[in-house]
């Protein structure tokens, strides 16, 4: 019901917010919750662009790569160039024209490996099941030709010079033994990052934490995540391996990817810098724009309750609660986070569950002088309307005013 935006209520500057989240975090983030290493791998548009009947053209993916880039994040898997040819073209163009680390994905498998590497990216992402069920039944191969294919693989892409990353997909599913086997192989023949990914979601923070820190002991490479929403953990779980000692995570935008997706960038991020107080580098006032871009070229539209970039993200239609945010934004929401750090902006929307408070400030908005008697008819009519599931809107309420013979707000009042 959505019926007018509610501007500048709490100004944010980065001052103040550092302020608070010293008076919200005072004596709460203990030693084993600091993060002090945090990057953000993208892969919205390798991961993301798997999601079920979502294909990016070349141009879409030139734009998102370009506002990826322009907003800091630390690495873009641009693509699986071996796909197509129309892959191999947009992986190599976004690795030509961003200035941002890219990395293409590869199969344990020679053609793959020279697409991803003949495509100009600065970093080859190569991967193999370690999983039994998905040896048996996926790569066809037992764990010994996995093992020995990973590290053939890692080898190749170290050789030529470019940086490596090697997972064990399905690694939270694999034989414990088996896994931490190959990650020390995969480490010896020089892979940059293992990345540990949490492939069908069903990791639980907890587990996960364990896991990222017991591999943490067995390879001398820079640990990444990549976590799957299929419980409704992608994010959570991310910011568990990075609470045990990963220093990066591959996100997507909105969330996007295979099954339910991803870990969601702007969850990320924002977990990161609010709750954390870890300084990503990352321009955080492009993340509605960006969410937005992705949503209209994906064509997966973003729910209304989507934490950060959902249209109900930042609005209020209750009225404790609007009245709550009218005095202080910060009784109501985070606080630590505020539309304007994301790029958003408050909205205060006219309902069934509208209070007085609401209705008096839209009215005194819209350049109104209600007196309270007026305020409290205006609030009948408004409930009354929004009770019809009618959806209130500013014209609405001006003809409610109207009907109830609400007074403008004159000159000398104003003065
Ligand atoms: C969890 C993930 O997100 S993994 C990434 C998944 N992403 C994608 O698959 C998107 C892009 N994929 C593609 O374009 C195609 O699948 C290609 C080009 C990679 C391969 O295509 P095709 O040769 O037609 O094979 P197809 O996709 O039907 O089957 C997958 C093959 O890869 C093999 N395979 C799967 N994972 C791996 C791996 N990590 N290393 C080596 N081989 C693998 C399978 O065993 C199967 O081999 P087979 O053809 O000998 O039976
Ligand atoms: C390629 C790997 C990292 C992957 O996407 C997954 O396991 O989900």
């Amino acid at each position: 019901m959505e019926v007018s935006r509610y501007r500048c209520l709490c100004p944010t500057t980065r001052a103040r917010r550092n302020l608070r989240r010293i008076e919200f975090f005072q004596g709460t983030l203990d030693s084993t919750s600091e993060i002090t290493d945090a990057r953000i791998f993208d892969t919205t548009l390798r991961d993301g662009e798997q999601s079920p009947r979502t294909s990016f053209n070349y141009e879409d993916k030139r734009e998102i790569a370009a506002v990826l880039d322009e907003m800091g994040t630390h690495v873009i898997e641009a693509g699986f160039p071996v796909n197509s040819d129309a892959e191999f073209e947009a992986v190599r163009d976004i690795a030509e024209s961003t200035n941002v680390t890219t990395c293409g994905l590869a199969r344990v498998v020679e053609k793959d490996i020279e697409a991803a590497l003949d495509s100009g990216v600065d970093m080859v992402h190569t991967f193999v099941s370690t999983s039994d069920v998905q040896l048996q039944d996926s790569m066809h191969a037992t764990r010994q030709e996995a093992l020995d294919s990973a590290v053939e693989s890692v080898e190749r892409i170290v050789e030529a010079g470019a940086e490596c990353m090697f997972s064990p997909m399905d690694a939270t599913r694999t034989d414990e033994g088996f896994l931490l086997e190959v990650i020390e192989a995969t480490s010896e023949a020089g892979a940059d990052w293992i990345n540990i990914p949490d492939t069908c979601g069903v990791a639980t923070p907890r587990r996960f934490y364990d896991l990222i820190e017991k591999v943490d002991g067995h390879t001398d490479a820079r640990i990444d995540v990549h976590t799957h929403d299929d419980f409704g953990l992608a994010s959570a779980n991310a910011i568990s391996g990075f609470e045990a000692g990963a220093s990066q995570s591959q996100v997507s935008v909105n969330g996007i990817g295979e099954r339910a997706g991803n870990a969601a960038y702007e969850e990320v991020v924002m977990t990161l810098e609010s709750l954390y107080d870890v300084d990503t580098g990352i321009d955080t006032t492009r993340i509605t724009e960006l969410s937005r871009l992705v949503e209209e070229k994906s064509d997966i539209p973003v729910p209304a309750n989507k934490p950060i970039v959902g249209r109900n993200a930042f609005s209020h239609e209750s009225g404790i609660h609007a009245a709550g945010v009218i005095e202080n934004s910060d009784t109501f929401e985070p606080g630590v986070m505020t539309p304007e750090m994301v790029g958003a902006e408050r909205e205060l929307v006219l309902g069934k569950h509208t209070g007085a408070h609401s209705v008096r400030e839209r009215l005194v908005d819209a350049g109104y002088a209600p007196t309270d008697a007026e305020v409290r008819e205006v609030t009948r009519r408004v409930k009354d309307y929004g009770a019809e599931k009618q959806q209130v809107t500013m014209s609405e309420l001006e003809r409610f005013a109207t009907e109830v013979g609400v007074d403008e707000e004159t000159e000398e009042v104003r003065a």
